[in-house]
């Protein structure tokens, strides 16, 4: 997880810049990546995988997630027009996602990615995603930098403890998570 951390910085940087950020300082990385995890998740053979959920359609609640997948595939992205599309393994490559977070801070500018995974009839698969999030302490809104242009903010400020209490309270619906967050 330490050597990820080069990596989630530089993209952090080069999202950031968009927004008119200009450096991420002591403050700015307790924001976006002041707590990390990382989950090892284990699907075993499904019997009947047309009859099983996998995991259901959600949004990481995270700034970033960056995932590892073996080459089993079944990980399927929202695309346009509400079509799911397969996100197919790639021996060396990482997933990158953007969470919730960061649509939040990013006043709806990046949009978090809903996603599921479907059961598989004939192989174990493995992932592990490391979850980049803000520190459970910090008030996460819309970054000042956007707002001090004049832009109306979509989202009020949440602690974001509150936000991922919500996120765990309920099963998992799609984007629905982030209208905790909504003004
Ligand atoms: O296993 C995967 O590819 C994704 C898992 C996932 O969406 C999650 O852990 O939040
Ligand atoms: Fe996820």
């Amino acid at each position: 997880m330490k050597r990820s951390e080069l990596v989630i910085r530089q993209l952090l940087d080069v999202l950031m810049r968009r927004l008119n950020v200009k450096e991420i300082d002591e403050k700015k990385e307790s924001l976006l990546m002041g707590s990390m995890r990382i989950n090892l998740n284990y699907y075993p053979i499904c019997p009947n995988p047309e009859l099983t959920v996998g995991v259901g359609r959600h949004s990481d609640v995270s700034t970033l997630t960056v995932l590892l997948q073996d080459d089993i595939g079944g990980l399927y992205v929202k695309g346009v027009h509400d079509t799911w599309v397969h996100v197919p393994p790639i021996r060396g490559s990482l997933v990158i996602n953007i969470g919730d977070a960061l649509q939040i801070m990013s006043n709806g500018r990046y949009k978090s990615v809903e996603h599921r995974v479907i059961a598989n009839g004939s192989s174990n698969r493995v992932s592990v995603p490391i979850f980049v999030n803000p520190r459970p302490s910090e008030v996460i809104g819309p970054l000042p930098e956007l707002l001090e242009g004049g832009e109306e903010p979509l989202y009020k400020q949440v602690l974001y403890s509150d936000y991922v209490k919500h996120f765990f309270r309920k099963a998992h619906d799609g984007k629905n998570t982030v209208e905790f967050a909504k003004i």
